[in-house]
């Protein structure tokens, strides 16, 4: 049997220049290691770009918008209406993600995986790509979220907008997401790649109440036990539990590491995509990095999973690629500050005395 694209290896990070920025930033005037976690993302991005002086010039935010048959379940509290009402917020500049790529003079596209209500096209925004694999998936609480072609459609979506961004000269990319009741595949994705509970994994979405979550946590519950988990590939658990813009991320995230460009991770339901984009290629893991921990309480379970440590702790709750969005000035001052400032030798300061130096 052929081996499916995504299994085909991704790109192997730079050691040596991994090396030359470590031993870069022990030079800088300041004492070592007291920029934190700024040192280790420039280093990150060094050994990633394979560049001692990495920068972030021409970073890309794509939305990924979808609709999930399990809101029928009533498992969010918005109408599924409001996916496709976002995606022309989106374009038209009113969402909080188009006014965060626009601080950070990010390009934003939006992709139309599959939705219930119309799209209307006619305004022929830039921006806006159609892709729609169906109208929605199907109840994961019932059945098989998607088929197997849907899931290699989907996969597929995310791997030609990275493949298109890496001929538009990208350097970072950032998956947003739009879809009413997508916390839940993201939960039981969750539960699936991880082996937690749906009561630990699930929380209130858009804010549903007490009852609302209860009743989310047993929908998901019903939708695990419903699958043999044990004897599912990481690709079936995504086709039976996941969502078109879910796989799109998947298949986003993968292309990513192989074609060597860096993916800063968002919130909940991207870390669910980053779960199985792990679980279906392993070698991914070292081209993300991971933006925020959401307000999401399952979102610290996949983030433990993925061994990631989240540079920010904001109690954002909102996806769309925001955390992230708002996490790129933190990755560009972190490729400043090692690009810039100066070595001890070269502003004439005395390094650490001998005797005193850990
Ligand atoms: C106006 C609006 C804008 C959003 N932007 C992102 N989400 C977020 O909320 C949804 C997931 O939550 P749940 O599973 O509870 O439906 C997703 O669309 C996610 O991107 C939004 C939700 C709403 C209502
Ligand atoms: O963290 C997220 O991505 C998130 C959380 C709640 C609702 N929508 C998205």
């Amino acid at each position: 049997m052929t081996q499916a694209w995504w299994e085909n290896d991704c790109l192997a990070i730079n050691e040596k220049v991994k090396t030359q920025a470590e031993e870069r930033q022990g030079m800088l005037t300041k004492p070592p290691g007291s920029l934190g976690r700024l040192e280790d993302v420039a280093i990150t991005l060094a050994s990633l770009y394979g560049d001692e002086k990495p920068e972030i010039k021409q970073p890309l935010i794509t939305i990924f918008a979808g609709d999930h048959g399990v809101v029928a379940q009533g498992v969010s509290a918005f109408p599924q209406a409001v996916t496709v009402e976002m995606i022309r917020n989106f374009v038209k500049g009113g969402a909080a993600i188009s006014v965060l790529a626009q601080v950070n003079d990010a390009e934003l596209k939006v992709v139309n995986c599959g939705t219930a209500f119309e799209v209307d096209f006619a305004d022929d925004y830039e921006a806006l790509i159609d892709k729609q694999v169906g109208p929605g998936t199907a109840d994961l609480s019932l059945e098989s979220a998607m088929s197997a072609e849907q899931l290699t459609q989907a996969l597929s979506i995310g791997q030609q907008v990275v493949e298109q961004g890496k001929k538009d000269g990208i350097d970072l990319f950032i998956a947003g997401e739009m879809g009413i009741g997508n916390t839940t595949p993201a939960a039981a994705l969750g539960c699936a790649y991880t082996g937690q509970s749906a009561a630990v994994m699930t929380g209130r979405g858009t804010g549903i109440d007490d009852a609302g979550l209860t009743h989310k946590i047993m929908v998901i519950e019903k939708a695990l036990a419903r699958l043999q988990l044990t004897e599912l590939s990481a690709e079936q658990i995504l086709k039976e539990l996941g969502g078109f813009e879910i796989a799109a991320i998947v298949g986003a995230y993968i292309r990513c590491a192989q074609l060597g460009i860096p993916a800063l991770v968002d919130g909940f339901i991207t870390t669910a995509a980053a779960l199985a984009a792990c679980k279906m290629n392993p070698q991914v893991h070292d081209w993300l990095l991971f933006s925020h921990q959401s307000d999401e309480p399952g979102h610290q379970f996949m983030l433990e999973a993925l061994e990631a440590k989240p540079l920010l702790h904001l109690g954002l709750r909102l996806g769309e690629g925001s955390g992230a969005a708002t996490a790129l000035p933190l990755l560009r001052q972190a490729c400043a500050l090692h690009n810039g400032m100066a070595t001890f030798a070269e502003a004439a300061i005395s390094s650490a005395s001998e005797e005193t130096a850990s």
